[in-house]
């Protein structure tokens, strides 16, 4: 699909999608935990329909009643050998330990940017807690024999948060005394997300500094009643359209969440844009903005609605934590720096900086999404204050996290257009 976003102003308001890192680790904690868990407020994007599948394909009873989703399970017991993740990273990193407590051989496949994305964290670590592991040289598919042991172990977090979400949750459910040591870990709230999910679901894990990890006895998953938050990820983009476009409110975001992506809200009051924070509703608005500096290292979602704000700041932004773009569903700071070259607006990278060169002016263009949901919206959003319309191919890529984007963006007053492209 193509997607033509023409200039526009931004006013209104809208309510935040779900949050598909919240909705997926529930639908795991679900799956681990005996009995019925209700999800309110499920999201429902394609890694989140992909996490329900593969719960199903683990043994439990998905079902929709009016706008929950009702997950009925007696814990992990495959129908199947072998699960799909779709595109998901989060999913295949947290389904893999969790599908390794079953005493069955599985395989474990997925699709698009996820068959290139490196999994050679397990090859090095499943085999010390008795699973044996073979992939395609460090990724997909993954062949595994379980059951897995919950062992003191030392890993390493400095690729990504989510193989130490997938142990802490399948540690969650076998483990009775046992430690997780993490050196470097990168992505830090993330692993705070899955710590209060599990919780949520009954079971506790002991922190120190994110970097020890204690199980002090045996616990239980138990099935509850769960509300998915609002998505600051997905609404980081609507926050910076109205800072750069007009005003808009948005509803259903905890400034108090877990999640990340809210220090968008950092990034915004840098910049100099008009907020009020409310408990759940934020108001941003347009001021003139100016260049600012973030390190966002440990919010690494966060680069592209970064830098369709910093396109729109009077200046050179610089932006930290670039190494953690490489292996995303795209390259990530190549992608933005051509995409974003094609607008006018030079991106410079200088190892783990990126240098954006706001105030410039940002110029209609065809860009494509290079299959990335988050480069098409930041695209989106760049195009508003464009001297002309911008042309997304692969547009469609959004459904991976945020199927109602370019909806909300319209909502809120974005004039976009959808072409449907025929082979
Ligand atoms: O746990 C999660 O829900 C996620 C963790 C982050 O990955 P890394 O830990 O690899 O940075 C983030 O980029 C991803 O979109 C979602
Ligand atoms: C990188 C992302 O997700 P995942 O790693 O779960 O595929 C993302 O949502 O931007």
């Amino acid at each position: 699909m193509k997607v033509i976003v023409s200039p526009a102003a931004i006013t209104g308001s809208v309510t935040a999608n779900p949050s598909k890192s919240a909705m997926q680790r529930a639908v795991a904690a679900a799956l681990l935990a005996k009995g019925k868990t209700t999800i309110h407020n499920p999201g429902l994007s394609n890694d989140c329909l992909a996490a329900l599948e593969v719960a199903e394909n683990l043994g439990a009873m998905v079902k929709r009643v009016n706008e929950n989703i009702e997950i009925t399970s007696r814990g992990v017991e495959p129908f199947y050998d072998e699960i799909n993740c779709g595109e998901s990273g989060l999913g295949i990193r947290m389904f893999t330990p969790i599908v390794a407590l079953a005493d069955r051989a599985i395989t474990i496949n997925g699709h698009g940017s996820l068959v290139t994305r490196p999994m050679h964290f397990f090859e090095e670590v499943l085999p010390q807690l008795d699973v044996k592991i073979k992939s395609r040289e460090g990724k997909l598919p993954l062949e595994i024999q379980g059951p897995l042991q919950a062992k003191d172990i030392t890993i390493d977090g400095s690729l990504s948060s989510q193989f130490l979400t997938g142990l802490l949750m399948a540690f969650g459910s076998v483990a009775g005394k046992a430690k997780i040591t993490v050196k470097d870990l990168k992505s830090k709230p993330y692993i705070a997300l899955t710590l209060q999910i599990m919780e949520h679901f009954g079971v506790k894990v002991r922190n120190e500094n994110f970097e020890y990890f204690y199980f002090d006895k045996k616990q239980e998953y138990k099935a509850v009643e769960y509300t998915v938050e609002g998505d600051w990820s997905g609404a980081a983009f609507l926050l910076v359209a109205a800072a750069v476009a007009g005003k808009a409110e948005v509803h259903h975001l905890n400034t108090l969440s877990a999640q990340s992506d809210k220090a968008i809200m950092e990034a915004l009051e840098k910049a100099g844009a008009e907020m009020l924070p409310g408990v759940f509703t934020v108001i941003v608005g347009k001021r003139e903005l100016k260049a600012f500096e973030m390190d966002a290292t440990d919010c690494p979602d966060l680069f592209p609605p970064l830098v369709a704000l910093a396109a729109n700041c009077q200046g050179i932004t610089k932006i930290k934590g670039v190494s953690r773009l490489a292996h995303k569903e795209s390259d990530r700071g190549i992608t933005l720096q051509q995409e974003f070259g094609k607008m006018g607006i030079r991106i410079d990278l200088e190892g783990d900086v990126m240098l954006v060169h706001g105030g410039t002016g940002i110029k209609g263009a065809a860009v494509h999404s290079h299959n990335d949901h988050r480069i098409a919206m930041a695209c989106a959003v760049a195009a508003l204050t464009a001297d002309g319309p911008v042309t997304i191919s692969n547009a469609e890529a959004i459904n991976k996290s945020y199927p109602e984007f370019y909806d909300h963006l319209a909502k809120l007053g974005g004039i976009v257009e959808k072409e449907e492209v025929t082979a």
